[in-house]
């Protein structure tokens, strides 16, 4: 709908016919956007050749586990020189691969090409027109600057970045985060735990992706707190409303059933704490999480644990002095 506002012909693809019937008859996703109207010149195909034909620009947006499948269906009629986006916010599982990786592997394409958005931008909001930001990361700067003029709108505001590494990271590690933000609203915990939740999972991401080659900067910008911030606190979070149904004791089966639609954090969650363990970083919030999820621990225990941890200094090893503040 952005790029439709910008005046692009866009196709959405689809593997599903009923959707794009619906797409191209009514306007409406009425299963993912039940509220919204579509710009009306956004036309849907199945077809990934029609889809893709004469595209200058891709925009990748399916769940992480699609996205292999997805790109190897695409590779075909993806013409030199096409900018190729993504919007997903996930690791491929079993390799933790991030998805520009798995873009460039299918796609055979120059990595120079490949650009990641991401940000505090839920799809309820956008189609709004509410004020959103969100950020693009490319190793080329022409290419993360044709994604920005692509993309940037009055009411959606996009930032540059060369740091693909660290947008990719921060955007699939805070969904593991916000699960636990619901499962902390679900087990009647109030704002202080949230916000402990926010800073100590900002904490852990950094650590984790600074590892990874990130640039601790991005986790303070819109790919990092920022996204954090939205989908600890806000209704339309898939994981936060994931992890608040976790904590009313439903099980996970049940939940994912429920929601019908992608919860990243769960999968992340299993991703994040292999690399953890690969690239030796301590990420204890993500460690409680996996327990809970996969281990049949219960919440509260896992509270309990996390409060319980031995005294540790709130800076990184070395980052802070006591000589140079006093
Ligand atoms: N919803 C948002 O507000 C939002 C915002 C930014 C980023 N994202 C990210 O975008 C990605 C997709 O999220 P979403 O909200 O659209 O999820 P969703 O569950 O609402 O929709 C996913 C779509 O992908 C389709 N799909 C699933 N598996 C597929 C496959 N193997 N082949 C083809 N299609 C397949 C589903 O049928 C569905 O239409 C996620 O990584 C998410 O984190 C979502
Ligand atoms: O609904 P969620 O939890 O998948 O979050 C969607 C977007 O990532 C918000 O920026």
């Amino acid at each position: 709908a952005v790029l439709a506002d910008n005046d692009y012909h866009v196709t959405m693809w689809t593997r599903n016919p009923v959707q794009a019937k619906e797409i191209n008859e009514e306007h409406r996703n009425g299963k993912f956007l039940p509220d919204a109207v579509l710009p009306p010149g956004i036309v849907a195909s199945t077809n990934m050749e029609q889809a893709l034909f004469g595209a200058e620009l891709v925009l990748f947006a399916s769940p992480s586990t699609a996205m292999r499948e997805v790109a190897r269906q695409a590779a075909p009629f993806i013409k030199e020189g096409t900018l190729c986006v993504h919007a997903t916010k996930g690791f491929e599982s079993v390799s933790f691969n991030r998805m520009t990786t798995v873009l460039a592997e299918e796609l055979q394409i120059d990595p120079k090409q490949l650009v990641v958005l991401s940000g505090p931008s839920h799809a309820e909001e956008v189609i709004g027109k509410q004020p959103t930001t969100v950020v693009v990361a490319s190793a080329c700067q022409e290419s993360a600057e044709r994604a920005q003029d692509a993309f940037i709108t009055p009411y959606f505001r996009v930032y540059t970045n060369p740091d693909v590494v660290g947008v990719e990271v921060a955007g699939a590690l805070k969904n593991i985060i916000a699960l636990c933000a619901g499962l902390t609203e679900g087990l009647g915990f109030g704002d202080n735990a949230k916000a402990a939740l926010i800073t100590r999972g900002l904490a852990e991401i950094s650590r984790l992706g600074t590892a990874m080659g990130a640039n601790p900067l991005t986790f303070a910008g819109l790919a990092g707190i920022g996204d954090l911030i939205v989908t600890c606190t806000s209704r339309h979070s898939r994981n936060y409303r994931a992890g608040s149904m976790l904590a009313s004791g439903l099980a996970l089966d049940d939940v994912l059933q429920r929601m019908g639609m992608v919860v990243e954090g769960v999968r992340t969650t299993n991703a994040a704490r292999e690399l953890a363990a690969s690239f030796d970083v301590v990420m204890p919030i993500t460690e409680q999480l996996y327990q809970v999820l996969y281990g049949n621990k219960p919440p509260r225990s896992a509270v309990e644990d996390l409060m319980g941890r031995g005294r540790t200094h709130e800076m990184e090893e070395g980052a802070a002095s006591w000589g140079l503040h006093q």
